[in-house]
This record gives structure tokens, C-alpha cells and sequence, in this order.
């Protein structure tokens, strides 16, 4: 076999020298592929847990927030994963049992417990925040205010978190958070980008807090709050305006028709056909009416509807004072604002009112939003039940109240025009969290937001694995192409026949 013999003596693979240099090549550059791949390949993700719960003044919600567990201080992403709406009241209306605050929250909390994976209980930390609710309980019955705290401290410390408090926020806190959660979630603050205000509405309480080139702090300290977050600086201008709240207006606002102590009231905020009998010491029985009350007044007046929203509006108006101001500019009541900045992102009630109105477009120019709220107001209370059989009674009387509250606080209270009035934004949830105070909160807290820009690293895993690769086959090609001379040499080789 001449010719086999040749071929054999021709081909350079079947020197033993030259295989094992390729063997070895080869077995080299798959490992340092393999390694580079597998070093920087995320590890089967672990997360961290927080848990916040929002003691509002109409309800408790309880959120529950993850991110990756090796980069808890500087660049991962913290989004809420879970959230649980606490059953019945808010804890403020447990002042005549305050045990019952603590236990109303157990639901959700065993929720938690099954949510978050038992190895991460212990380390998990568990905040309760109570906003304007219990800043009135406070300041109307302060030992009833402590019993409500001691008794949902003492029930959520029963379970394996750790519990890290339950306090009032100020209503600074409350705005300035807002605005972390945000402005964190749209990835504003972390790229530097100009920043969203935040407008919040709960029941009790509103605030507003935004960023403004011209406000440097110094005209109304109380409004300022400074951050360094990511290598930024910011001057936040915030207010939380007390009994501003939509329930708490509602209130203020059948307070002024009521002065008097009439049997019937005709209120232009509901509906017509609308017809209850409320009682005088229920409606007066809040820190933000109660020197308004009536003397003697009847046990029980009837609340009827009239349906009409240009008088709605006069009603409303009459709970802002829009005359006094010691400052070069003011909202309402005599609170500084600086020139409204940028855009705004409104939230809680602001949402759920808008939603359900079908308003949430601000592109629809003012006047068109005043005309529809206007022949919502308008239509029977007969024919809105009809529409909305599903919807919660007390929400569906109110949404022309709430509407016409909305409307009339951004424009007359905040000064937005119909130009600056399409800068909002109706929002709920930014990339599946609740915008809310909540998890600027827990960010706060738990030191989540560096002051300084963290390093990043040259390269994202993607670029690095690529660049990795490509130098491996450049590594090979060189190394095939360096055989060619052993090759050609080989070929050249006298035949031994
Ligand atoms: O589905 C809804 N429709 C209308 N209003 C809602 C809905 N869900 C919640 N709200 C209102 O949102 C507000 C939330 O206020 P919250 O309880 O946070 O008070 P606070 O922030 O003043 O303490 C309340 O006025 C509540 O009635
Ligand atoms: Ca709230």
C-alpha cells in the first residue's frame, strides 16, 4: 500500500508533536472561553426582601419590594413584587379599639410570610409608616394615637421579620418620598435627567414636591428638602398640605354649607337624586371641621344632590384661601410655591378619580375636561348607579365631588393652566410598582440610593463575554495558521518510495 503510505507521511496531524500542540490549543481555548463565561455569568439570581406598609387614613396596604441580592447597595433594581390591601378602615379609625388595628393586619402579613422565602424572614426588614390619619388622631387625641402604635407594634413583631418600627411620617417625608420613588423607578435619578414632580392625594392629606431652577431654598425653609443621590445635587421644593385630602375637603367643603345648622343641605357636588340623612356629629368629628361646628345644630341632616359643577366649584373654592401671601408667590392658605417646573406624576386618589372619570388624558385640553365633569355632575343619581352597579357606593356619590376637588386644586390651588395642565400625568404604577411614598421609604432607609455615582464596570457581561470569544477564535486562527509552515514543509518532504 505505497499510496497510503504516503498520505500518511504527508499529513502533519498524524505527528504526534503537532497533535498534541492542537490538542492542547484547542482544550486552552475552550477553557478560557468556558471560565470567562461562566465567572461573569449572573448567578442563579438571589433576592433580598423589604416590606413596607402604608398606613393611610382610609386603608393599610402592604407592599412587598425584592432586588438582586449581591447588589443591594449601589446598582440593582428594587421593584415591588407583591401587594396587599389591609381589610377595613385605616388604623386611625381604631381609636376606640386599638387592639383591632393590630389585628387587622394579620391577613396580609401571613400573605408576606408565604411570599418572602423563609431562609430571608429574619433578615427582611418590616417598616410601618401611618400618614395624615394618624397625624390627626395625634393631634386630637395623642394616648389614643400611642395605643394604636402599640398595639400594631406588638402585632407584627410577632412575626419572624425584622421589625424595624412603626412611626407618623411628616408630611415633608411623605411628599419628598413620593418623589424618590418616582423619579427612582423612571430611572431618572441614577442617569441624572431632569427630574418628575409628584403630586399625591390620600384622604387626609396632599402634597406636592418638585424640583425648580429658581427656588434655591432660602425664601420658605420649611419647603426644602436637599438630597445627593448618585452625584446629584437636588433642591426639592415640597408641601404637604394637612385636611387637603379628598375625604377631609369633602368634609371642609360640606362644613361651609352646613354653618348654620340646616336640616337639608342642597350640595351642588352630588348628584341629583342623591338624598341621605347624615348625622351633624359625624361630619364634625375631625380635627379639620371642628371649629366650624354649628352650636345646637340638629341630630341629622338630609344631603341632597343638585348635580351641577360650576357651583361645585364655587363650593370648593371657598375651602382654599387664595388672598393672603407674604411671599413673592404662593399656592393657597399663605404656603410658598415656586414657578411650577417640568413634568408631574399624580398619583393615589388623583389616579383613581381621574380613571374612573375617563380623564386621565391630559391632552384633552382643560375646557373639555371641565364640559365632560361638568355633564357627569349632571346626570341622575339614578342613572350613575345604573351605569356602575359594581362600584363601591360611597366612591360612586363622590366621584363628582372628587372630580371637581381635583380640578379645582391644580388650577386655582397649584396655579396649573390650561398650557402646564397637560405636564401631569395620571399614573398608578411605573414598571409594575405603585407610585407612592412607599418605596422611597424603604430606599431611604435601608441606604439603597448612593449619594456618590457607584463604579460601573467597563464592560456589561454581554460585551465582555463577546470580546472574550472573539480573541479565543483570533487565538485559534493564529494558531492553525502558525502550523502552515509545518505543513508546507511536510508536503515538500522527499518521497520515500
Ligand atoms: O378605587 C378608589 N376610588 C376612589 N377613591 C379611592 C379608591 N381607592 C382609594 N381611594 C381613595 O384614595 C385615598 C387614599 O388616601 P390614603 O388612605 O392614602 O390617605 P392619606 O394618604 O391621606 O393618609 C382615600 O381618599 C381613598 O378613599
Ligand atoms: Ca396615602
Amino acid at each position: 500500500m505505497p499510496a497510503q503510505r504516503e498520505m500518511k507521511e504527508k499529513n502533519p496531524w498524524h505527528m504526534p508533536v503537532t497533535i498534541i500542540i492542537s490538542v492542547i490549543g484547542v482544550i486552552a481555548i475552550v477553557a478560557l472561553v468556558t471560565v470567562a463565561v461562566l465567572q461573569n455569568k449572573p448567578l442563579h439570581q438571589k433576592y433580598k426582601y423589604g416590606i413596607v406598609l402604608d398606613a393611610g387614613s382610609s386603608h393599610t396596604a402592604l407592599y412587598i419590594y425584592q432586588w438582586p441580592a449581591e447588589k443591594d447597595n449601589n446598582t440593582g433594581r428594587v421593584e415591588q413584587t407583591h401587594s396587599c390591601k389591609v381589610k377595613g378602615k385605616g388604623i386611625s379609625s381604631y381609636a376606640a379599639d386599638p387592639w383591632g388595628a393590630g389585628e387587622s393586619l394579620t391577613v396580609c402579613m401571613q400573605e408576606a410570610k408565604q411570599q418572602v422565602p423563609v431562609k430571608r424572614h429574619h433578615e427582611t426588614p418590616l417598616y410601618l409608616g401611618a400618614t395624615a390619619g394618624m397625624r390627626l388622631l395625634n393631634m386630637e387625641n395623642s394616648s389614643a394615637s400611642d395605643k394604636v402604635f402599640e398595639a400594631v407594634e406588638q402585632a407584627l413583631q410577632r412575626f419572624p421579620f425584622s421589625y424595624q418600627g412603626a412611626r407618623i411620617l411628616s408630611g415633608q417625608e411623605e411628599g419628598a418620598f413620593g418623589w424618590v420613588t418616582v423619579n427612582y423607578l423612571d430611572d431618572r435619578l441614577e442617569q441624572g435627567l431632569e427630574t418628575t414632580g409628584a403630586l399625591d392625594l390620600g384622604g387626609a392629606s396632599t402634597q406636592i414636591s418638585f424640583v425648580s431652577d429658581k427656588y434655591d431654598g432660602s425664601e420658605s425653609p420649611s419647603n426644602s428638602v436637599t438630597f445627593r443621590l448618585y452625584g446629584n445635587d437636588y433642591n426639592l421644593y415640597t408641601h404637604s398640605f394637612l385636611c387637603y385630602g379628598k375625604d377631609q375637603a369633602l368634609r371642609m367643603a360640606l362644613a361651609y354649607q352646613t354653618q348654620l345648622g340646616p336640616r337639608t343641605i342642597s350640595d351642588p357636588c352630588f348628584h341629583q337624586g342623591y338624598n341621605v340623612s347624615k348625622e351633624y356629629s359625624e361630619l364634625y368629628n375631625s380635627p379639620c371641621v371642628s371649629d366650624r361646628k354649628p352650636n345646637g345644630p340638629p341630630v341629622t341632616f338630609n344631603h341632597q344632590g343638585m348635580g351641577n359643577f360650576q357651583q361645585c366649584q364655587e363650593v370648593v373654592k371657598r375651602i382654599f384661601n387664595l388672598t393672603s401671601c407674604k411671599y413673592s408667590q404662593c399656592s393657597f392658605n399663605g404656603v410658598f410655591q415656586p414657578l411650577l417646573q417640568g413634568p408631574f406624576g399624580a398619583f393615589s386618589a388623583y389616579y383613581f378619580v381621574m380613571n374612573f372619570l375617563n380623564l386621565t388624558d391630559t391632552s384633552t385640553p382643560l375646557e373639555t375636561v371641565k364640559d365632560k365633569l361638568t355633564q357627569y355632575c349632571a346626570t341622575s343619581w339614578a342613572q350613575i348607579r345604573l351605569e356602575h352597579p359594581n362600584v363601591k357606593t360611597k366612591y360612586l356619590a363622590e366621584y363628582c365631588f372628587s372630580g371637581t376637588y381635583i380640578l379645582t386644586l391644580l388650577t386655582e390651588g397649584y396655579n396649573f393652566t390650561s398650557e402646564s395642565y397637560s405636564n401631569i400625568n395620571f399614573i398608578k404604577k411605573i414598571k409594575g410598582s405603585d407610585a407612592g411614598w412607599t418605596l422611597g421609604y424603604m430606599l431611604n432607609l435601608t441606604n439603597m440610593i448612593p449619594a456618590e455615582a457607584p463604579d460601573s464596570p467597563l464592560l456589561p457581561h454581554t460585551g465582555y463575554v463577546s470580546i472574550v470569544t472573539v480573541m479565543a477564535l483570533l487565538l485559534f486562527l493564529l494558531f492553525i495558521l502558525s502550523l502552515r509552515p509545518l505543513w508546507l514543509r511536510c508536503s515538500k518532504r522527499p518521497q520515500i518510495v
